[in-house]
C-alpha cells in the first residue's frame, strides 16, 4: 500500500518536544515531492494551531464515528487524546505520486507497518532528556503539568526506537535537517532510477545551485 501510485510512505516518530514538527516543516519548504499528512486529534487546539493546518480537530463522538466507519490507517491514544490518520486521504496522496510523511507515535508505527511492511520509519532522539525538556519549555504552549506528562512518557516513546529504520539525533538542526533530507533523496532516487526517471530528479535537486 505505500506504493499506490509511485509515492513512499515514511513514518517519523519522536517524544514530544524532540524537534520533529520543526524539521519536517523545514524539510517541506525544501522536498517539493513531499506531502504531511493532517492528523486528527481529539485535543485542544494550541494557540496558534489552526483547524485543516497543524490537525483536523475533532470531538471524541466524531473520532469515534470515524473509527467505526473505518476511516482511518491507524489511530491511538496519546496522552489521553485520540489522534488518527485519514485512510482516504494517504491512499489518495500516494496514488498523487508524492512521498508522504504520517507523524505518528510508536503505536501509530506498529500499526502502519503490519499494513505497510515497506514503509519507510525514522526516528528522532534528542540530544538528552534535560534537551527535551529545554525544549518543551522553550515552545512555550504547553502547562506545566502536561510538559511534566509529556516528560514521564518519553522514555517508553524512546524506548521504541529499535522498531524504526533509521535513526536521527536532533542535536544541531541543520545536521539533522540534512540527515533527514538524505533519506528523503535517496528514497526518491531508489523510485526514480526504478522508474527511469533519475535525470528529472537530478535537475529538480540541482535547480538550485
Ligand atoms: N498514532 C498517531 N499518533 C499521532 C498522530 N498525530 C500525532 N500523533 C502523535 O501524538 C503525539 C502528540 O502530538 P502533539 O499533541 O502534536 O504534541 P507534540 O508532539 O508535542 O507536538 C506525538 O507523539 C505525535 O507523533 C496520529 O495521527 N496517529
Ligand atoms: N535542534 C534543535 N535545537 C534547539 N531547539 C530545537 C531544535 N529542534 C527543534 N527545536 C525547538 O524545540 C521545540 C520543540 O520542537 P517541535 O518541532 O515542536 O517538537 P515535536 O514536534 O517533536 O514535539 C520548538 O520550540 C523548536 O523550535
Amino acid at each position: 500500500m505505500s506504493r499506490q501510485g509511485t509515492g513512499t510512505l515514511y513514518i517519523i516518530s519522536a517524544p514530544s518536544g524532540a524537534g520533529k514538527t520543526s524539521l519536517v516543516k523545514a524539510l517541506l519548504d525544501d522536498l517539493p515531492f513531499v506531502r504531511v499528512s493532517v492528523s486528527h486529534t481529539t485535543r485542544a487546539a494550541r494557540p496558534g494551531e489552526s483547524d485543516g493546518v497543524n490537525y483536523h480537530f475533532t470531538s471524541v463522538d466524531d473520532f469515534q464515528a470515524m473509527i467505526g466507519r473505518g476511516e482511518f490507517l491507524e489511530h491511538a491514544e496519546v496522552f489521553g487524546n485520540y489522534y488518527g490518520t485519514s485512510h482516504p486521504w494517504v491512499r489518495q496522496t500516494l496514488a498523487q505520486g508524492h512521498d508522504l510523511i504520517l507523524e505518528i507515535d510508536w503505536q501509530g508505527a506498529q500499526q502502519v507497518r503490519r499494513l505497510a511492511p515497506d514503509a519507510c520509519s525514522v526516528f528522532i532522539l534528542p540530544p538528552s532528556t534535560a534537551a527535551l525538556r529545554q525544549r518543551l519549555n522553550n515552545r512555550g504552549q504547553d502547562n506545566g503539568d502536561i510538559i511534566e506528562s509529556r516528560m514521564q512518557q518519553a522514555a517508553a516513546e524512546m524506548s521504541h526506537y529499535v522498531e524504526y529504520d533509521y535513526l536521527i539525533i536532533n542535536d544541531d538542526f541543520n545536521l539533522a535537517l540534512n540527515e533527514l533530507k538524505s533519506i528523503f533523496i535517496s528514497g526518491r532516487l531508489k523510485q526514480s532510477a526504478q522508474q527511469q526517471r533519475h535525470g528529472e530528479l537530478l535537475s529538480m535537486l540541482l535547480q538550485g545551485s
